[in-house]
């Protein structure tokens, strides 16, 4: 089973401003609501490519409701911890320029966290994948991931864990399967500006060297890069429009996933997972498998280093 773990889920309010007057009232010329979070995102991604995931996370309030219920709109899985506050509501606002504002993340207690950790280790078997995405919420130590990490493995378990900074810095000596930095959180990471596909894989051996087993790095419309312990490869990105780019990371990771599941193939994984963040940025919602074989055929695989 694949079970995608949000502690920071959210609904995202997607709105349309044609010519934004700041300091004035602006009408939205459209807007859409969803549910949202990294974790959240996979298991849409992972359900339209015909995966099962359960979701499981923190969500409070009216806000929380409605993201568990359009989940199971959706037919997805959900095992979610009830917290006191309410989740999030994060605003992508699209001017012709996307500007984010992400809301302030409720407060998680003692109990909640164990409650969690409850939740997911009674159901966990040996060879399930976990998928641990996003930010932690404020009130959460930055070892967090990391703990989780080392639990999850020592059932046997998979992570591929898509976080940034001290989050992501402290769960590397845990050994996740794959992280998934971009090429700016890569660059925040390590201390320096990452440039270009070789600064990329420059970098991405420094995690691998730190304790990740896999790496890709994405890095928008410029290709990504995987790293392993054996292989350097890069891949491009197919042409397109982008339409909106709010999940195409996360259906990086959700493509690679449903892909590797299948045909347990690092660079085919890579490969088909690279696809799917351009399927879903080139597309208003998140890609679907018809999306992907369509731009299939225009990424490549380079092999820099390795066998
Ligand atoms: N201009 C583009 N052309 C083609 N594909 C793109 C473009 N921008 C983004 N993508 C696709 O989206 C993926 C993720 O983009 P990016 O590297 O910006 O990661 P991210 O910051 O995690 O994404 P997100 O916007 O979801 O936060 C890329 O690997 C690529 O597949
Ligand atoms: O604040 P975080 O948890 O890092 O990111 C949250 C978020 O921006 O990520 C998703 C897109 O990747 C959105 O659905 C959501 O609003």
């Amino acid at each position: 089973m694949i079970y995608t773990v949000t502690l920071n889920p959210s609904i995202d309010y997607f709105v349309k401003v044609n010519e934004l007057n700041e300091g004035s009232i602006n009408l939205a010329d459209e807007q859409n609501i969803v549910a949202g979070g990294k974790g959240i995102n996979v298991s849409k991604v992972l359900k339209n490519l015909g995966i099962e995931s359960i979701a499981t996370g923190f969500i409070g309030g009216f806000t929380g409701d409605y993201i568990e219920q359009s989940l199971q709109k959706d037919n997805i899985g959900t095992q979610f911890v009830r917290v006191h506050e309410q989740s999030r509501i994060n605003i992508k606002l699209n001017t012709g320029k996307e500007t984010e504002i992400n809301g302030i993340s409720p407060e998680i207690s003692s109990v909640d966290l164990s409650l969690l950790e409850k939740t997911l280790f009674s159901k966990l078997k040996e060879d399930d994948f976990v998928v641990l995405a996003g930010s932690l919420p404020s009130s959460l130590p930055a070892n967090f991931y990391g703990q989780l990490i080392a639990d999850i493995r020592s059932k046997g378990s998979h992570v591929l864990l898509d976080t940034k900074g001290n989050p992501l810095q402290e769960a590397l000596k845990h050994h996740p399967f794959l992280i998934k930095p971009n090429h700016h959180e890569l660059g925040d990471l390590v201390g320096a500006a990452i440039e270009n596909p070789s600064d990329a894989v420059f970098y991405g051996k420094q995690l691998i060297h730190e304790g990740a087993e896999n790496v890709l790095v994405s890095m928008a419309g410029q290709g990504a890069v995987f790293v392993s312990k054996t292989i350097s490869a890069y891949a491009n990105v197919p042409s397109g429009i982008v339409k909106n780019s709010v999940g195409a990371g996360d259906s990086v990771v959700a493509g690679f996933l449903a892909n590797y599941t299948q045909h347990q193939n690092l660079l085919e994984a890579f490969m088909y997972g690279v696809t799917a963040g351009s399927a879903s940025a080139f597309s208003a919602g998140f890609c679907t498998a018809a999306e992907i074989e369509r731009y299939l055929p225009e990424v490549k695989v380079e092999v820099i280093e390795g066998a």
